[in-house]
């Protein structure tokens, strides 16, 4: 049974039964946003995380992804990277490559990963950069309410305590209203350093989809899509209230205590 449902201002939550289903539903939706886009904009220009995102996005790779998608229109990006190494195992740039972007057709130009042999502070300063050019040439969208740039689709995963890209619970970036880019080298996950993206560029987005799944996640997403009442706590995820669309891609188990999950 699959069940769609819109959760109060939350968003459109998605609960899928399998992980199988789960992955068809985001590759259709990532499929017809880069088809809506290309055809507005001409460009799709999608920012990624790293964790279990990127194996559930592994659909793509196929049939009939693989060929009606139109790759070359592709400009990619990342809301969060490790400073690590590129080809060290906790780049998301490596899991990205090796998952997704070495299958398919994606421009290598239009791959924007970070620069890895700065600190995590030029990293974060040197993307930022990057990216305002791209904004000035209009292959990353503007948004209409303030500088920011408007992503066509930044997609995240939540951790057990609610964070989203690199930004954790309690942590001074939360505030960062400023920067688009920011960094951080005290990640209570490992590795330490890390360059992301701040909430007011995710806010910006057209679209924004939190993709989670399994049961340790389960209390976090409760906290971050029901009505918990004024001791709401400041939740990263609850942070994430983008101007764009809002879809949380959920399974049964990371559902499991949603006030009403039968309706999500
Ligand atoms: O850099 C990181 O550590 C990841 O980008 C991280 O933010 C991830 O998206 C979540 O922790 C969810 O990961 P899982 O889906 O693997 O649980």
């Amino acid at each position: 049974m699959s069940l769609s449902g819109a959760h109060n201002n939350r968003g459109e939550v998605k609960v899928r039964d399998s992980l199988d289903d789960l992955s068809t539903e985001l590759a259709d939706y990532i499929a017809e946003l880069s088809e809506a886009s290309v055809k507005e904009r001409g460009v799709f220009a999608i920012a990624l995380s790293g964790g279990s995102l990127v194996s559930l996005m592994g659909k793509l790779c196929d049939a009939p992804y693989n060929k009606t998608v139109d790759w070359s229109k592709w400009y990619v990006f990342w809301a969060d990277e490790r400073v690590v190494a590129k080809n060290h195992t906790d780049s998301n740039y490596k899991l990205a490559k090796d998952g997704l972007l070495s299958k398919v057709p994606v421009v290598p130009s239009h791959v924007h990963s970070i620069n890895d042999s700065v600190s995590a502070e030029e990293a974060a300063d040197e993307y930022e950069f990057a990216i305002r050019q791209l904004v000035k040439t209009r292959v990353v969208s503007v948004s209409d309410n303030s500088d920011c740039p408007k992503f066509d689709l930044i997609l995240l995963g939540m951790g057990p305590d609610g964070h989203v890209a690199s930004l954790f619970p309690n942590h001074s970036v939360l505030n960062e209203k400023d920067e688009w880019v920011t960094f951080i080298t005290d990640s209570p996950k490992p590795p330490p350093e890390r360059i992301t993206f701040t909430l007011p560029v995710i806010n910006s987005a057209s679209n924004v989809a939190v993709v989670v799944t399994g049961d340790s996640k389960a209390e976090a997403v409760h906290l971050a899509i029901d009505d918990v009442g004024p001791d709401c706590p400041s939740l990263p995820a609850r942070m994430v209230q983008p101007n764009g669309k809002l879809v949380w891609f959920l399974d049964k188990p990371a559902a499991s205590k949603l006030d009403h999950p039968q309706q999500g």
